[in-house]
């Protein structure tokens, strides 16, 4: 169980507990899908001794089950009962890790209930290293988000584009994932013409004439876990220049994605895509690391950049999307995802990567 590992490891690290918010990690020890708590009190305690405790408003009671629970009602002071599971898990001080992304009222109310006696730490020091590494199953839910967004490209080819509005296209795109999955990883990027040099372009009412290259970045969600595509496409024929970077884009993702090995560094994919890059004359126009891990939140570990310090290991799952932006011209972005399976890349999202002339 994801839960007693953890414990396990925390342990090993020196920390005497853990709190937890709703968001990826909850849900990774949990099972339990909590994300819309907003601003009601919500956290699951751990203490280092293998107990554990979850504090929730009683509004979720049916969504859990089989786990020790505290429910507050909304006029009760939910800090009352933290300050019960605190002495129930016997956590009255030490070395704590907490949600990096937990809200500053919780924290502020946890730290008053700690009076000076509780060290913080960001829970991603110790949860990182198990998150990374995927086992079969969640790799297959992987694969299954990845084969959602291959299906949307492959069918977003025979719609009728010519004209159509970003924001248009991008609804359309949000529609069809949202139909054949349990919903978009994050909302639809659509840049077209000279949009395209905007690496995270927000769709607008700019529609698609003769001559762009239009980049699509999207991605669905299967069981809580992450698929994010990128293809390029051009709608008539392109200027010369824009051919030119985009084979130099397809050559960079190409080499970037046979550089991955286990026991490789993740800086080595890095350059392998921005030395393809800079050798072409555009080191200058690439902005960005080449990818980043991809799992229950769409950004996380481990990152595939300059700096990237962790050594690929089996189970590890990432992006690789390089991209090329020029300004006043225009951009190209290739992005698949993939994953370490016996030693080697593989990958999840296996759309053409050719130039597709619609
Ligand atoms: C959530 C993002 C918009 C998804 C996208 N595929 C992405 O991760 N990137 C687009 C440009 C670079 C890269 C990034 O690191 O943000």
């Amino acid at each position: 169980m994801r839960l007693e590992r953890f414990i396990l490891e925390m342990e090993n690290a020196g920390f005497d507990g853990a709190i937890v918010s709703p968001g990826a990690n909850f849900y990774y020890l949990t099972g339990f899908n909590l994300h819309e708590t907003g601003e009601r009190p919500t956290l699951l305690v751990i203490s280092s001794d293998g107990a554990y405790h979850l504090l929730a408003p009683a509004m979720y009671r049916n969504q859990i089950s089989n786990f020790p629970v505290t429910f507050w009602s909304d006029g009760e002071n939910p800090y009352h009962k933290l300050s019960w599971i605190f002495g129930e898990l016997k956590l009255s001080g030490g070395r704590l890790l907490v949600e990096n992304t937990m809200r500053a009222d919780w924290l502020i109310n946890i730290l008053k209930l700690g009076n000076g006696r509780f060290e913080l730490h960001p829970l991603s020091q110790v949860i990182r290293e198990l998150r990374m590494r995927k086992d079969e199953k969640e790799i297959k839910l992987m694969e299954h988000a990845a084969k959602v967004v291959d299906r949307v490209f492959d069918e977003l080819l025979t719609w009728d584009l010519l004209g159509i509005s970003e924001r248009e296209l991008a609804l359309k795109i949000e529609l069809r994932i949202r139909e054949l999955s349990d919903g978009i990883s994050f909302e639809p990027i659509v840049a077209s013409g000279e949009n395209a040099a905007n690496p995270h372009h927000e769709p607008g009412e700019r529609k698609l004439r003769k001559g762009d290259m239009v980049i699509l970045d999207y991605g669905a969600r299967w069981r809580g876990y992450c698929s994010d595509i990128t293809r390029t496409i051009a709608i008539g024929k392109p200027n010369e220049r824009l051919v030119e970077i985009y084979e130099t884009v397809r050559e960079a993702q190409e080499k970037a994605f046979r550089t991955v090995r286990e026991g490789v560094m993740a800086r080595e994919v890095d350059s392998a895509a921005r030395e393809a890059i800079s050798k072409a004359g555009y080191g200058e126009y690439f902005p960005h690391r080449t990818g980043h891990g991809l799992g229950l939140e769409v950004h996380e570990e481990p990152y595939i950049g300059p700096d990237g310090d962790v050594v690929l290991g089996e189970g590890m799952t990432f992006t690789i999307e390089p991209g090329i932006y020029v300004p006043g011209l225009g951009g190209v972005r290739i992005e698949d995802d993939v994953a370490v399976v016996d030693g080697r890349g593989r990958r999840l999202t296996r759309s053409d990567r050719e130039l597709i002339l619609l």
